[in-house]
């Protein structure tokens, strides 16, 4: 098994055999973008915010003595939730958002020089969740793994003076590099509140480490950039997934376009930007940890006809050697481990493999056999009516 997140695909390359779009040059959608529903893996899922959503998705604020419980509500019952009082600082979140749009902005063909190789993680392209769609996304990404140095020098190569190449090359990788330290800080603050409504404490976790602090956790940062679309209701800024991990921050830009589904339900509800709050959803990880108590949110972005969306994810995992199992506290006879222990890398490659099918590739009972224990969530698996 690879032990490296950079390594996580070796065994699962994936080949995209499409040119890449210069997105602002079309006027038409081009067919190999244009979606039907049974292009979709949920196909029957309809849009709750067009028939007027009763509910949306808690938005709760870190320093409220509540926060604990909240948290712990809005993780059972939606998976996902947007946090206000986190203490990453807006000067921040404004610069990781205009390096993103310096980024995307660039001529496709200089992007293409840091494109990510089929068994890479890191880099420029399309969504690795592309090759199980007949159709392609409108969207391009771009995932940094590690220090983006490297890509950075492929993108910014030594065209201007010296002293600007190293200026500005140094100012992206300081904001990437801040803004990584900052979002690592909040996932582990926010592990805690997670797992603390759950009646978990600092001594039940042997990785988090004595103090807690998750050392040697790992994290993938992406970049997601969805031009104005053309024809935006028959496209697809970026199919339905869950995420392969803990948790997920999402910082989104002030144009909407990140939908979730609430569980037991079939409906799409809107996540509304809001300035200054981050979106954070529960991984498929913290589904296998929780025994199956928090579902890992099913989530998908479309695209609109006059804006250019942009959002930057910061997707947080255990340590590569970890073995993630439900935690023993919440185990037991009437509650047996829902499933086999497994490291993120291991995980990411059997996403790689079986892509929606994954969560339950590793569960060891499945929710019919358990009778009378039914698991929040097995949208994973489960066919949508209605
Ligand atoms: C650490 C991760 C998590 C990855 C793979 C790898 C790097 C990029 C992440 C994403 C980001 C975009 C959606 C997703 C579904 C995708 O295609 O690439 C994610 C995937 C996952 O959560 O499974
Ligand atoms: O752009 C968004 O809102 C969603 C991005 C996302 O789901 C991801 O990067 O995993
Ligand atoms: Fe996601």
């Amino acid at each position: 098994m690879p032990s490296r997140l950079s390594d996580a695909f070796k065994s699962h390359p994936v080949h995209i055999h499409h040119k890449h779009l210069d997105f602002n040059s079309v006027q038409e959608l081009p067919d190999s973008y244009a979606w039907s529903q049974v292009d979709d893996h949920y196909p029957n899922c309809h849009d709750v915010d067009s028939f007027g959503a009763s509910e949306s998705v808690p938005i709760i604020d870190l320093a409220d003595p509540n926060a604990l419980k909240l948290i712990g509500h809005a993780c059972k019952t939606w998976g996902v939730f947007q946090v206000t009082k986190h203490g990453i600082s807006k000067n921040l979140l404004d610069d990781i958002e205009s390096l993103g749009r310096t980024l995307f902005s660039l001529p496709v063909q200089d992007k293409l020089k840091a494109a990510r190789s089929p068994e890479g993680v890191s880099g420029y392209g399309f969504a690795r969740i592309s090759s199980f769609f007949p159709k392609l996304m409108w969207s391009e990404g771009f995932t940094i793994v590690g220090s983006p140095h490297d890509h950075f020098r492929q993108l910014w190569p030594h065209d201007h003076s010296e002293f600007w190449y190293c200026l500005t090359q140094t100012m992206h990788v300081g904001i990437i590099e801040e803004y990584k330290k900052e979002m690592n800080r909040l996932a582990g603050k926010l592990m805690w509140l997670m797992l603390g409504s759950l009646g978990i404490s600092k001594s039940d976790i042997k990785w988090a480490g004595p103090k807690g602090e998750f050392k040697g956790a790992t994290a993938a940062l992406q970049l997601n950039s969805y031009p104005a679309c053309p024809d935006p209701d028959r496209a697809m800024g970026l199919a339905a997934h869950t995420d392969s991990t803990l948790l997920t921050i999402l910082h989104q830009n002030t144009t909407s376009g990140l939908q979730v589904q609430r569980e037991g339900t079939a409906g799409w509800v809107t996540v509304p930007p809001i300035h200054g709050a981050l979106v954070i959803n529960v991984g498929d990880l913290l589904h296998i940890l929780s025994n199956g108590m928090y579902p890992s949110v099913l989530h998908r972005a479309v695209v609109n006809r006059s804006c250019h969306r942009l959002s930057i994810a910061y997707l947080y995992g255990p340590p590569e050697s970890v073995q993630i199992s439900p935690l023993s506290r919440l185990v037991s006879r009437s509650h047996p481990p829902l499933y086999r222990s497994v490291t993120w890398n291991e995980y990411l490659g059997t996403k790689a493999k079986h892509f929606n099918k994954a969560l339950s590739s590793v569960r060891l009972f499945s929710p019919v056999t358990l009778n009378g224990f039914a698991d929040v969530n097995d949208h994973h698996n489960r066919v949508k009516v209605g």
